[in-house]
């Protein structure tokens, strides 16, 4: 079956992300809840960070909403990818984004777009000259935060759980129709965004690079939204205890919430090895695709 048919079944319960919270008081959430400030209005969003689930996605979102220019909507919305969300209209959609200025941008994140067969179509059809937001990390690392999450959202509702390698070989092959790998697979989502949009209104995120160097992948960002650079190394600080950098923003600080950022199993190596394997070609095709290369096995 084509690479689409496993994807459609994206909606059983067991693998949906667990639903996610604003991390703290500060982001528009709260602002959203609050009355109408004067000279402000809702806005569909002029930027979407459209995916890729476990990609770093929340991080990279709120790391934005430091920057005084953009309004983030602090939930995700998925709009273009649940049908049951898309026959409700753009102005249902437009009701969800928070109060803003004229001169901010508003942004939503769903992690579930980039892989979504509908999501490219649908958001042409919105605005066709939107600003696309892809986060990506290295696809066999993703594959394992994937399985992590969904391992930890079984053990939540007291489901039975698989070791990583029992799911992903399956009579000694690598089980290639495992949605995590199917998710991972940049060329094949990337194909059908392409179809719909130009490279100059796509920006990638190196979502590795976001966990190491936050800073110089958000100041690629502001340029690519022509932002004033806003967003400076003190609104980030390292946290040993959770091994990632938090935001430091009017005066408060902040990590993201406790599912981001949750140590992997240590895998297989031979697993690894077939994983990259698997993988590199698709790495290839995608590199040449949007004309840039990342450090992924
Ligand atoms: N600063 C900071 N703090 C915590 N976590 C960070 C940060 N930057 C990036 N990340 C990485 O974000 C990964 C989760 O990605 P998403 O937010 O896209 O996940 S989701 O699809 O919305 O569930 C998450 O994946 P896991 O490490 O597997 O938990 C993190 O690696």
């Amino acid at each position: 079956a084509p690479v689409e048919y496993y994807l459609q079944q994206n909606a059983s319960l067991q693998e949906m992300p667990m639903p996610e919270v604003a991390v703290a008081s500060n982001t528009s959430d709260y602002y959203s809840s609050q009355s109408q400030p004067p000279g402000t209005s809702r806005h569909i969003p002029q930027t979407i960070i459209v995916g890729v689930r476990k990609g770093g996605t929340r991080a990279l979102l709120e790391m934005l909403d430091i920057h005084p220019n953009i309004v983030v909507a602090a939930t995700e919305v998925h709009f273009f990818d649940w049908d049951e969300n898309y026959i409700k209209g753009t102005e249902w959609y437009r009701n969800l984004m928070p109060f803003s200025y004229k001169n901010q941008i508003t942004i939503e994140k769903t992690p579930g777009y980039f892989t979504s067969l509908h999501a490219p179509k649908r958001i042409h059809d919105m605005n066709s000259s939107v600003k696309l937001l892809i986060i990506l990390r290295d696809p066999t690392e993703r594959v394992i935060s994937d399985y992590t999450q969904v391992y930890y959202n079984r053990l939540e509702s007291h489901k039975p759980v698989q070791r990583f390698e029992d799911i992903v070989i399956k009579n000694g092959v690598l089980n290639t129709k495992y949605k995590a790998i199917q998710r991972s697979l940049y060329d094949v989502h990337m194909e059908r965004w392409l179809k719909y949009f130009n490279m100059n209104q796509i920006h990638i995120v190196d979502g590795n690079t976001l966990i190491k160097t936050p800073l110089k992948e958000l100041q690629k960002v502001e340029r690519f939204l022509n932002l004033p650079p806003r967003i400076v190394s003190s609104n980030f600080y390292f946290n040993q205890t959770k091994g990632f950098y938090c935001i430091r923003s009017d005066g408060k600080e902040r990590c993201l919430h406790e599912s981001k950022g949750r140590p992997h199993p240590v895998v297989n190596g031979t697993v690894l090895e077939q994983l990259y394997s698997y993988f590199r070609e698709h790495n290839r095709s995608f590199y040449k695709m949007v004309n840039q290369s990342f450090n992924w096995h």
